[in-house]
């Protein structure tokens, strides 16, 4: 009865505990977390109301665990254009990388993506909403249905896993080969791996000069190495970029 629903929560002393809130698509889990500087969940997600009572206040960080089956329908609604698709290999980066930009410090992921997890991040000139779909096998047919949808793609590779960068790459060149105009953003994570690759080479890996003729294409490197540090300079450089090409393209 309660789905759906987000607030803080009283402790019963008269303070306010965290802000928490409540999927209201029928995840299981209470979806709770850090307060941020600016970061709201989606509305399309929650119960109505949500967003205007997290307008008004400081923006938080939510993340919902979501079942990937649950996300179509959501996104039939109108007005959703400013949508940014974060895909990439199980294991890249997404969410890591996601949760470090909205709250401009390095938070890992410590679990895997296991549907879609969707962010909002508002800059001074922007908004900008993201939705990552895991990367694992199951989740990869997902990832097409939301292109036709968004107004650029980000796709993050693991510059440390040699082995899969050939597949990496074929992804990549599946997703896009009917839509010669849909910007990208590769980013090449985990910069701070020994044995990742530079830029060079995973622009190589990924055959990025085959892809970027016509469309808007950038590399940028990235890492989100050390918990709590400042985010590097590679992710302020894709922040800002992102930025300007919502901005570009609405
Ligand atoms: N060393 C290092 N580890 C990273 C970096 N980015 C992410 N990781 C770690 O890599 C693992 C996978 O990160 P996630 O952010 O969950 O990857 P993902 O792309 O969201 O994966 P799925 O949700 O399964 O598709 C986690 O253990 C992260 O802590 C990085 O830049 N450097
Ligand atoms: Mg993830």
């Amino acid at each position: 009865a309660d789905r759906g629903k987000a607030g803080n929560k009283s402790r019963g002393d008269g303070s306010r505990e965290r802000e928490w809130g409540e999927c209201s698509n029928g995840c299981a889990e209470t979806v709770a977390s850090r307060t941020s500087e600016n970061l709201v969940f989606p509305a399309w997600h929650w119960a109505p109301g949500w967003r205007r009572e997290q307008r008004s206040g400081p923006a938080k960080l939510y993340s919902c665990p979501g079942r990937v089956n649950v996300v179509p329908l959501a996104l039939q609604g109108k007005g959703h254009s400013k949508q940014i698709l974060v895909l990439g290999l199980d294991g890249a980066g997404k969410t890591s990388i996601l949760h470090s930009l909205a709250i401009n410090h390095v938070k890992r992921s410590v679990a895997p993506t296991e549907g879609f997890n969707a962010i909002c991040i508002y800059t001074e000139e922007s908004q900008m909403d993201f939705l990552e779909i895991g990367g694992s096998e199951s989740l990869r047919s997902y990832w097409k249905m939301y292109l036709p949808k968004v107004l650029l793609l980000v796709y993050v590779v693991d510059s440390a896993d040699h082995a899969r960068l050939p597949m990496a790459k074929q992804l990549l060149h599946q997703l896009i080969q009917n839509n010669s105009t849909l910007p990208v953003v590769v980013l090449a994570n985990k910069q701070d791996l020994k044995g990742a690759y530079c830029i060079t080479d995973i622009h190589d890996a990924l055959a990025l000069s085959d892809i970027g003729d016509e469309r808007k294409m950038f590399l940028i490197g990235t890492h989100v190495a050390e918990d709590g540090s400042e985010i590097s300079s590679g992710m302020k450089d894709a922040k800002e970029l992102i930025g300007q090409l919502v901005l570009e393209t609405q």
